[in-house]
């Protein structure tokens, strides 16, 4: 375990895989191999070690967060002489596009809930707040679509304000990823959970001057990192499996895809939707956002976390 470079003192407690992996303790595995299969994301390849030796350990120390906080509340409770109701435990998982934020944020879900203290644990993931298609080519920005400009961030603030003060329920729009748009008239309740995960590229950036952000609802926050490089590629290899798989389907905006393109020439396709979109939007929105996560899972190149940074509280 290390605290900074050259001496010079840091914000962060940097951690190695071995470091990380020690800190599950006697956490135990409430997950079998049929139940991960069903939370892995497309081309992504995480298995019960990555489980046991990386998110373990997470899920250990989100519950001691979620136990503090309950202790801070009592804490304010008894200061002010009255009982403070409990609020959802509000979780952000930022990151780039392809970089595997889905998988974590499934797995959390599922290995939270698994504590008796908060069974109930909701996911929701930004892109139900972008705009709709028809709005995005009105304002001009289609080729803008994960850019902070192609979210309602008004309403994904509202919405993740509204939990934080403890609304019994709340409906928000869906986004297919298969139409590549927002389904109109589908909705996703979110009642009172526990804790709620809040997935998405922009979640932690920074609001405008005198308003609020997502992020200012925030207990706990991650960020899902890896090289711009190996992204590039996990990105181009899942565009070839949606390719055999998703773009098939006659309903997918990308059918076309499925058939028109060859192998070359849908690795242009895929080359060239990273570089003009998802690559500037990485470099120059996301990956700046980094320093203000609670916690950076760094991934190889092989998708397994190999280093964990931790800030100090
Ligand atoms: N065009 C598409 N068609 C169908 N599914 C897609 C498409 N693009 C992405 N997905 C799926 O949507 C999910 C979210 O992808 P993404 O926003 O890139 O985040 P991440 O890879 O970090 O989880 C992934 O499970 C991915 O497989
Ligand atoms: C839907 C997304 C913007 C991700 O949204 P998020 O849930 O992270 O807000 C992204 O997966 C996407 O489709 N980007 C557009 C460029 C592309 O097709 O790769």
């Amino acid at each position: 375990m290390t605290s900074g470079w050259d001496g010079v003192p840091s914000p962060y407690v940097e951690l190695s895989r071995d470091a990380w992996r020690a800190l599950r303790e006697n956490t135990p595995l409430p997950l079998t191999s049929g139940e991960l299969e069903a939370l892995r994301g497309l081309r992504d390849p995480i298995d019960l070690t990555e489980v046991e030796e990386v998110y373990l350990p997470l899920s250990r120390l989100l519950n001691l967060f979620v136990q503090s906080d309950g202790g801070l509340r009592d804490t304010v409770s008894g200061f002010l002489g009255e009982p403070v109701q409990p609020t959802p435990f509000i979780i952000g998982v930022a990151g780039s596009v392809a970089v595997g934020k889905s998988t974590t944020s499934r797995l959390l879900r599922t290995l939270l809930a698994r504590w008796p203290e908060h069974p109930s644990v909701e996911l929701v993931t930004t892109d139900s707040f972008l705009y709709p298609n028809a709005v995005l080519s009105e304002r001009g920005i289609m080729d803008r679509k994960g850019f902070p400009e192609s979210y309602d961030r008004r309403a994904l603030v509202r919405f993740v304000s509204s939990i934080k003060a403890g609304a019994a329920e709340y409906d928000i729009p869906v986004y297919s990823h298969l139409e590549y748009d927002v389904v109109p008239g589908a909705s996703q309740t979110v009642r009172r959970p526990d804790i709620l995960i809040v997935e998405g590229l922009n979640v932690l950036q920074a609001p405008p001057a005198g308003q609020l952000g997502v992020s200012d609802f925030f207990d706990f926050s991650i960020y899902v990192d890896a090289r711009v490089e190996d992204i590039r590629q996990w990105y181009v290899d899942r565009l070839f499996a949606l390719r055999r798989t998703a773009f098939t389907d006659p309903r997918s905006y990308f059918h076309k895809y499925a058939h028109e393109l060859d192998e070359d020439e849908t690795a242009a396709f895929a080359q060239r939707i990273w570089r003009d979109v998802n690559e500037i939007n990485l470099v120059s929105n996301i990956l700046p956002t980094r320093a203000r996560a609670t916690l950076v899972l760094h991934k190889d190149r092989d998708h397994a976390v190999q280093r964990v940074r931790l800030r100090r509280i």
